[in-house]
């Protein structure tokens, strides 16, 4: 009795909870762009001074709920020599199986969701799972403003999207930094990412601009990538899906 009354409880209070990659270049602006999301969906959030947000060296996290889900977000590191963690786990480092030239900070396991679940202790192959493979969306930040790095952003994309972990998800690219004079317009950053659209497959995708450091665009770009993973949420269930239920 107590069994089918906590799952009717939890039924009706608990939120389907869905994981979005932040991804892009260093310099982007992903770390800037999580935490103006924050602001945005999370009321009395008091927002950190972006002059204070220094390059990301592991993981951030963040939370917001907005049209009555939970979305976490995953903010990873953008440098070349961490982009090889992007389709990795955080368990591969944990047990030594990545060499990467890294910092002391991340031979040591960074922060990120508790998957427990799927533990399988005592294993030295093991890898669990990765980002890839369990996140619902993916965000792809481009820095609209830095014309030098535009193709190597652009080749960066080509190289996540390959992956077949990540077949199906659905794709916001934000042409981030367009409060910023002389930047790329959407009209000029869009014609570049359909470049090699066989890539891309069957899935949504939409490129926006936005502005991390105003605030512009974000609204848009989020609640239109909860109603994508809505959809796409047959194919990858929310993180906290209950059989029993
Ligand atoms: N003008 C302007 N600057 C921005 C915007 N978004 C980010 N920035 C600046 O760009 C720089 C890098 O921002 P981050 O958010 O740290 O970039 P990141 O993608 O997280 O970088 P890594 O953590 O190294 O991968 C900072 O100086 C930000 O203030 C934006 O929309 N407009
Ligand atoms: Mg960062």
């Amino acid at each position: 009795m107590y069994t089918l009354l906590h799952g009717f409880y939890k039924y009706l209070v608990q939120k389907d909870e869905y994981c979005v990659l932040i991804l892009g270049l260093d310099n982007a602006g992903k770390t800037t762009y999580l935490e103006a999301t924050k602001t945005k969906f999370t009321k009395k959030y008091k927002a950190m001074n972006p002059n204070r947000i220094t390059t990301t060296v592991g993981l951030n996290i963040g939370k917001i709920d907005v049209d009555g889900v939970r979305l976490s977000f995953w903010d990873l590191g953008g440098q070349v020599e961490l982009q090889s963690l992007w389709d990795k786990t955080n368990d591969a480092l944990a047990h030594g199986s990545l060499h990467l030239h890294l910092p002391d900070s991340l031979t040591k396991p960074i922060a990120r969701p508790d998957y427990s679940d799927h533990q399988t202790s005592g294993s030295p192959d093991y890898r669990g799972p990765t980002y890839f493979a369990e996140c619902h969306a993916v965000i792809y930040i481009v820095d609209s403003s830095d014309r030098e790095r535009i193709s190597e952003s652009k080749e960066t994309f080509d190289r996540m999207i390959a992956s077949e972990q990540l077949s199906g998800v659905p794709l916001l690219v934000l042409a981030n930094k367009q409060d910023i004079p002389d930047c790329m317009g959407v009209h000029t950053v869009k014609p570049i990412f359909n470049q090699n659209a066989h890539l891309i497959g069957a899935r949504d995708i939409m490129l926006m601009a936005t502005s991390a450091l105003t605030g512009d665009g974000v609204d848009e770009g989020i609640r239109w990538l909860v109603d994508c993973i809505k959809r796409n949420s047959s194919e990858r269930l929310p993180r906290n899906h209950d059989e029993n239920l």
